[in-house]
This record gives C-alpha cells, sequence and structure tokens, in this order.
C-alpha cells in the first residue's frame, strides 16, 4: 500500500445535536504505532467506532488505502484487514491457548486430504509464530481460563493476528495490568507494528512514553496535539485542557 494507511480528514460525528467528533483529522502510515490520548469524553471511542464502520461520520473522508469506508459496513470493513481489540478481553475460558489462536485462523477447509494437510500444517506453523509473538509459546496447552488479566489480553491480541490484520485498533490494553506486564505490553506493540500499524487508546501516559512512538492529543472531538510525548506533554494547550487538571 503506498500513502497512508488510515486517512481521516475532516470527521464529524453528531449525536442529537451534540458533536462527539469536530472536523477531526488523523494520518497513519504504514508500519506505524500511533498512541491517541484524551481527556474522557474526548472522542477516542467514537474515532475507533468511525474507523470500524460501528458509526457514520455525519461529515468527512474516512479511507483505508484506496477504500472509503464510510461507504462499508462492519463486516467488510473487518474484512479488508482491520482488527479492533476491545478493553475487555473476550478469550474462550474452557479452551486453551493454542485453541483459541485455532478458533481465530479464518483457514478455508479444503476437501482433498493432502491440501487439507499441508494447510494444518501452514496452521501450526502459523500459530506457532503467533504464540511466539505474544510470549505464550510456553502455555500454548494451558486453558485460557487460568491466564492471568494481562496474558488474557495478549491471547486476545493474538487471535486478532491470526487474522493478519494490516490495521490494528487497540482500545486501553494495560489497564487493570501490573508494571511488568504494562512494560511486557509495550515491548509487544512495538513488535507488531512495523509489519502492520497499530493505533492504541490509553490513559496511562507512562504506557505511552514506553511506545515510544509519535502522539495524537484529542480534546473535544478535534485534533489538539501532535508529536513525541515529550512534545505534547510540553504543549501549553495540552496541559491546560487535559494533563494540568
Ligand atoms: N451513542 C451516543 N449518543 C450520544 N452521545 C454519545 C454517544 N456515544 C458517545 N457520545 C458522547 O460523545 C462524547 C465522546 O465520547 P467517546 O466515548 O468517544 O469519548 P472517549 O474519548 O472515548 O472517552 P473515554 O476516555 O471516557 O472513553 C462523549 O461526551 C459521549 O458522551
Amino acid at each position: 500500500m503506498s500513502g497512508p494507511v488510515l486517512y481521516l480528514d475532516g470527521v464529524s460525528v453528531v449525536f442529537d445535536g451534540f458533536r462527539a467528533l469536530n472536523n477531526l483529522s488523523l494520518v497513519v502510515d504504514p508500519g506505524e504505532l500511533r498512541s491517541v490520548i484524551g481527556p474522557n469524553g474526548a472522542g477516542k471511542t467514537t474515532m475507533m467506532d468511525v474507523i470500524t464502520g460501528k458509526t457514520r461520520p455525519t461529515a468527512g473522508t474516512v479511507r483505508f488505502g484506496d477504500h472509503d469506508l464510510t461507504r462499508m459496513d462492519e463486516a467488510a470493513i473487518a474484512n479488508l484487514g482491520i482488527g479492533r481489540k476491545f478493553q475487555k478481553p473476550t478469550v474462550f475460558d474452557a479452551l486453551t491457548v493454542f485453541e483459541n489462536l485455532e478458533l481465530a485462523l479464518k483457514a478455508p477447509r479444503d476437501p482433498w486430504s493432502c491440501l487439507r494437510w499441508r494447510l494444518a500444517a501452514g496452521a501450526r506453523a502459523r500459530i506457532g509464530a503467533v504464540l511466539e509473538e505474544i510470549g505464550l509459546a510456553p502455555r500454548a496447552g494451558d486453558l485460557a481460563g487460568v491466564l492471568s488479566h494481562g496474558q488474557r489480553q495478549w491471547l486476545e491480541i493474538g487471535m486478532l493476528l491470526m487474522q493478519d490484520p494490516e490495521l490494528l485498533l487497540v482500545d486501553e490494553p494495560v489497564a487493570g495490568m501490573t508494571d511488568q506486564e504494562t512494560e511486557q505490553t509495550a515491548a509487544l506493540l512495538r513488535r507488531i507494528a512495523g509489519r502492520r500499524s497499530v493505533v492504541v487508546v490509553e490513559h496511562d501516559l507512562e504506557f505511552v512514553r514506553a511506545l515510544g512512538q509519535k502522539v495524537t492529543v484529542l480534546h473535544e472531538g478535534t485534533m489538539l496535539s501532535e508529536g513525541t510525548i515529550d512534545a505534547v506533554q510540553n504543549d501549553p494547550r495540552v496541559i491546560e485542557v487535559y494533563l494540568g487538571r
């Protein structure tokens, strides 16, 4: 894909006269890891909802590569290669880590046995690669129900990776995690980005600092500031509306 992966321009969402998004612009490049921060009600969730097709913008452009997302429904957008991780994990507790990943693989079944064997071998290799990527290879045979909160979040990220998304949207991944899990999650998201783009909505500024990439600050449905974490933390407008309170 040449040009940006994600391109939002002049996006507004109006709920009963209230502007949840107000002329929002956001550009995310291939392989980029972007953090989005902002006070409660700034429009972060609404922005994610617009990208995934859950909410239709009242005005503006929303593009994923060459695709106009404002014309597509949620299922079609997911099929294009946009994965979304909600805050609450939805892993299957009664299945093993491996089985959860297997379930997430949308492998087409083939009637020929030799081909099926090859597909199965390919699927196993893919699951193995994702297990390594999310750091859960030693837990592959354990039930998801016995994992820690952090490990469950990583498993769910792994389930999204099984579908090989080009863009991954991640909502408050480190809420409720221990400090060590938070550090490991930052390392995981840094690993994942590069081969795909990742947009992370987060309140934890230390975590955002650990991600070490460009930060977008939303306020009242629009982009207030953008840059490194140091740049936005020193931006007087950000201090006034968000950090200084
Ligand atoms: N379906 C809806 N109908 C009416 N108002 C809504 C709706 N969804 C969101 N809003 C309002 O839009 C504004 C932006 O909400 P949004 O959830 O996008 O903010 P946020 O930045 O994700 O906040 P938080 O950090 O608290 O999750 C809020 O004032 C919210 O009350």
